[in-house]
């Protein structure tokens, strides 16, 4: 299914759940344009570009949970392969980026946390950092947000993340609106990740 993937050694992955916004922030990022507002679960199918101002490839993968009108064993089975992709290029991909909607994240995680389950986006993020790939938040769909400090400590709270969320700027948490271009936190917080990796690649000449 996940095979199209551009033989690079650099890769940032855009992970969330379906609708958040990816294809929109993958329009920013890229200049190309995507199927964006059509029924959820439109993107299938990972789509690979190059990020124009750095040297590595963005790659956008699908929309995971609830998708109206898509089967149920076709939503687990998206999950299973973006866990899969994940895995197997681990040791390439230099950042991740999981968007959520800023407005609704909170109230989505504590529908689906229970003593038997784990949210997909916060099972995502502990998966990454499983597998030693650092991700920000980018919290997107700022501008249909009012209370902007409480909800980002909020959803801090939720992915273990010590508040206030200000800590964590510029390295974890990222918020955005997408849509009208404002995504200047996410660019910042993927920049510090990517240096990192270099300074890693460089120390191990050392
Ligand atoms: N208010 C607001 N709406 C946004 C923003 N970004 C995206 N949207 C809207 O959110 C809806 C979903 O955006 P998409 O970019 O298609 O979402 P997606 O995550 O790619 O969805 P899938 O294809 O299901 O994975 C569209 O109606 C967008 O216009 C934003 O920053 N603010």
């Amino acid at each position: 299914m996940f095979d199209s993937r551009p033989d690079r050694d650099a890769e940032v992955v855009l992970i969330g759940r379906s609708n958040v916004g990816k294809s929109t922030l993958m329009r920013e990022i890229t200049g190309h344009t995507f199927d964006t507002g059509q029924k959820p679960g439109v993107t299938r199918q990972p789509n690979h570009y190059d990020w124009t101002s750095e040297d590595f490839v963005i790659s956008d993968l699908p929309g995971f949970g609830f998708m109206a009108g898509v089967p149920d064993d076709v939503q687990d089975d998206i999950k299973t392969h973006i866990v899969q992709y994940l895995e197997e290029h681990a040791d390439k991909i230099l950042c991740g980026v999981i968007v959520l909607d800023g407005k609704a994240a909170v109230d989505i995680i504590d529908r689906h946390s229970g003593p038997d389950e784990i949210p997909h986006t916060v099972e995502m993020f502990g998966f990454c950092r499983e597998l030693g790939i650092p991700v920000v938040l980018a919290v997107n769909k700022m501008d249909k947000v009012d209370d902007r400090d409480e909800r980002l400590n909020e959803i801090c709270e939720r992915f273990g993340l010590f508040p206030p969320w200000k800590q964590w700027e510029g390295e974890t948490i990222a918020p955005i609106t997408a849509k009208t271009g404002n995504i200047d936190a996410l660019n910042q917080a993927v920049r510090h990740h990517l240096h990192d990796a270099k300074r890693d690649d460089l120390f191990k000449f050392f």
